[in-house]
């Protein structure tokens, strides 16, 4: 088949690679010149373990540019996953998926099943439909569907190659574009569900919802843990073996980050509201998040109550593990707070680097010279180097003994063996 995605970010690209590899020849569109470029060479921008093999190995079948018209005009299905970013009061901004429905309004001349893959509140596909049909495509040239995507980051291709499901949204009498779907997607495993569009479109929000939702609760059992001397992960290891509660997402720390749960929870809270429900779950996950950085700044100050001048090695910059990503890193809202209270920030992680410079904050190249000389390090991403770091080696590095475990990562007896301070919320 050929397909057209349009936006080469990280869902868009990694789609594009996966189609490709399903056998479809892809036209990948982005209107970023300097991305299609760096592309057009083998080059990817963003990190995504096996991404740039996979896009080589399927380099006959995928090709990249910045004209759309091109593309859409050659293709038969087209995906949309262009960035849907939050506005300051919350709701989705759909800047960039009304552009792309003006240009498909205009080029599309034949039956083309138009995918929505981007993240859109409740509603916005059959507004997709209606504003196609009100700019003047007929109804027989084509089909809205919507397809939402659940990979994470760092784990991109195999969630995508072995996906739990794949989610169909379309319109109850349309079946042509569902049997179209279940071809793109033939030689993949995983089970369909097919729903109406605004259900898919709520699969995806309830998804990131809940699994931010057991983030923040876990987080907030994790403070109550604390102030009774119980550790976290016994709690946690207790409650995972009841197949009903799972052990999965419950690792406790500064929070959860990155491009989509933060903005997604906000989006579906505007939902809600905008319909007169207020959701008391979705508002508290999000106040709590928004205090974890605070939770470990307060701890920190147990043994620094004044931070002017400390040396502080902070390890991580990425949101998670596995990723350059730093969109909405508790990680940097750590650094900047520190940066406020006047602390000396040392900065390294392999693979990020901060969007802006901060005040005060020097990153580094490696591990060790940012833990050179520092007063305290802070773990504030899981990437396995930390968590692997030779901790003997560290000591030795070291001015002070504080060890602050932001992420619940490393083994609090073995930090202590090596005569270090262990730090972290309900483990001891
Ligand atoms: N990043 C993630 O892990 C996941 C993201 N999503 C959703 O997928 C969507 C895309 O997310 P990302 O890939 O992270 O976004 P991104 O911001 O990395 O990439 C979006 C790309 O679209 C391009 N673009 C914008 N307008 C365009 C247009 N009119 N024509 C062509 N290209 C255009 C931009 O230049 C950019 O390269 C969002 O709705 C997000 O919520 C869903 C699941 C996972
Ligand atoms: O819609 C999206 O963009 C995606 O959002 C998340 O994926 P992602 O943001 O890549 O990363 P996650 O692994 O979910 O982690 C999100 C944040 O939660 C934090 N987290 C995760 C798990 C956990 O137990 N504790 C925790 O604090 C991570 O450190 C990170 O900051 C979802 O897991 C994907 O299913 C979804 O497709």
């Amino acid at each position: 088949m050929n397909i057209c995605v349009i936006g080469a970010g990280y869902v868009g690209l990694t789609q594009a690679a996966v189609l490709a590899d399903l056998g479809h020849a892809v036209y990948c569109v982005d209107t970023n010149k300097e991305r299609v470029q760096s592309l057009t060479r083998g080059e990817i921008p963003i990190y995504e373990p096996g991404l740039k093999e996979l896009v080589k190995k399927n380099k006959e079948r995928l090709s990249f540019s910045s004209s759309p018209r091109a593309a859409i005009k050659q293709s038969s299905v087209i995906f949309i996953a262009v960035g849907t970013p939050a506005m300051p009061d919350g709701q989705t901004d759909l800047t960039y998926v009304q552009s792309v429905i003006d240009q498909l309004a205009e080029t599309i001349t034949s039956y083309t099943t138009i995918v929505t893959k981007s993240t859109v509140p409740p509603g916005t596909n059959e507004w997709i439909h209606d504003k196609l049909i009100e700019k003047g495509l007929d109804a027989t040239l084509f089909s809205v569907v919507s397809n939402p995507e659940f990979l994470r980051e760092g784990s991109a291709l195999q969630d995508m190659f072995h996906a739990d499901k794949i989610v169909i949204g379309k319109k109850d009498t349309d079946d042509r574009s569902l049997h179209i779907m279940k071809e793109i997607y033939k030689k993949l495993p995983s089970p369909f569900v097919v729903t109406s569009l605004s259900g898919a479109e709520m699969i995806k929000y309830t998804s990131n919802a809940f699994l931010a939702t057991k983030i923040s609760f876990i987080n907030e059992i994790a403070k109550i843990c604390d102030s009774y001397g119980v550790n976290i992960e016994d709690v946690v290891t207790g409650i995972g073996l009841d197949p009903r509660i799972s052990p999965h997402f419950l690792q406790s720390g500064i929070g959860y980050g990155g491009s989509c749960f933060p903005k997604d929870v906000r989006s579906l809270e505007h939902s809600a509201l905008k319909k007169n429900i207020r959701p008391l779950i979705l508002q508290a996950v999000q106040e709590i998040n928004l205090t974890q950085v605070d939770l470990y700044l307060t701890k920190l100050k147990e043994t620094f109550p004044d931070m002017a001048g400390r040396k502080i090695a902070v390890l991580g910059i990425a949101f998670k593990p596995n990723t350059d990503d730093t969109r909405y890193s508790p990680a940097i809202a750590l650094i900047e707070q520190l940066s406020n209270l006047g602390a000396e920030i040392h900065a390294y992680d392999p693979k990020a680097h901060l969007p802006v410079s901060i005040e005060n904050v020097t990153e580094h190249k490696a591990m060790e010279e940012a833990l050179t000389d520092a007063d305290v390090v802070i773990i504030a991403t899981d990437w396995d180097e930390f968590k692997l770091a030779d901790l003997k080696r560290m000591k030795k590095l070291m001015k002070g003994t504080l060890v602050m475990d932001a992420r619940n990562c490393l083994d609090p007896a073995a930090v202590a063996k090596v005569g270090l301070q262990y730090k972290a919320v309900a483990r001891f």
